[in-house]
């Protein structure tokens, strides 16, 4: 288990590791960073996700999300995207940043992580994602392999991070996948706390 913090996890504030693991060759090598967005709503217990039927992670559920456009802050984006893709409008917060790195691609994504406890309009499906309510229950209890949340069609590394979400401790981590065909596999993560209040996005 390394202390070492990560590339791509520099000015998140001062991070106390919670996770790693992995190969511990070294982390994989990227040029360029691109911004998205990755939103949840958390309610009475249970999380809104979103099943995937398009393009990047389609046939995972995910929170909602996608790039983050020009001139655009990613709060605006995150609150753009989560009304584009499931239909509501929320009070998000941010919770987290995960830095992915993909064998095979030269750019890292930057994803900053908001959620919000209540929202307004009706949840509807799109295009994109089919929505879909999930029980937290056990999640908090370090016991997210036996809650009903979809772990096994979800990111790998989802499950590392989703106790951190759902009981609003801020969190910052890196995970690197590689590559077998269309499969990502999970290479090497490092995840910490953050209790640096200037990691604000
Ligand atoms: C370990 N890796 C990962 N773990 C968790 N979530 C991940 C992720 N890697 C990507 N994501 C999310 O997947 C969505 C892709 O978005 P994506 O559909 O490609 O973007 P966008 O809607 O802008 O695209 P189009 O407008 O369709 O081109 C976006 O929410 C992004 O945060």
């Amino acid at each position: 288990m390394s202390s070492v913090i990560p590339p791509g996890l520099d000015n998140r504030g001062v991070l106390s590791r919670f996770a790693s693991g992995g190969d511990t060759k070294d982390w994989l090598p990227y040029t360029k960073i691109k911004l998205y967005t990755n939103a949840f709503i958390v309610k009475d217990n249970k999380v809104l996700l979103g099943f995937k039927k398009r393009g990047f992670g389609k046939g995972k559920y995910n929170g909602f999300g996608g790039k983050v456009d020009p001139g655009e802050t990613s709060l605006q984006a995150a609150v753009r995207e989560l009304q584009e893709e499931s239909g509501v409008t929320a009070p998000l917060e941010h919770a987290g940043t995960l830095f992915f790195v993909s064998e095979g691609e030269d750019w890292a994504f930057e994803i900053e992580i908001y959620r919000a406890d209540s929202y307004e309009g009706d949840i509807t499906e799109s295009d994109e994602m089919r929505p879909e309510w999930f029980s937290t229950v056990g999640v908090l209890d370090g016991d997210s392999q036996s809650s009903t949340i979809p772990f096994s069609k979800m990111w790998e590394s989802d499950i590392v991070w989703f106790p951190y979400l759902i009981s609003k401790r801020k969190f910052a981590g890196r995970a690197d996948f590689t590559r077998e065909g269309d499969e990502f596999r999970l290479h090497r993560w490092w995840y910490g706390t953050v209790s640096d209040s200037s990691s604000e996005q």
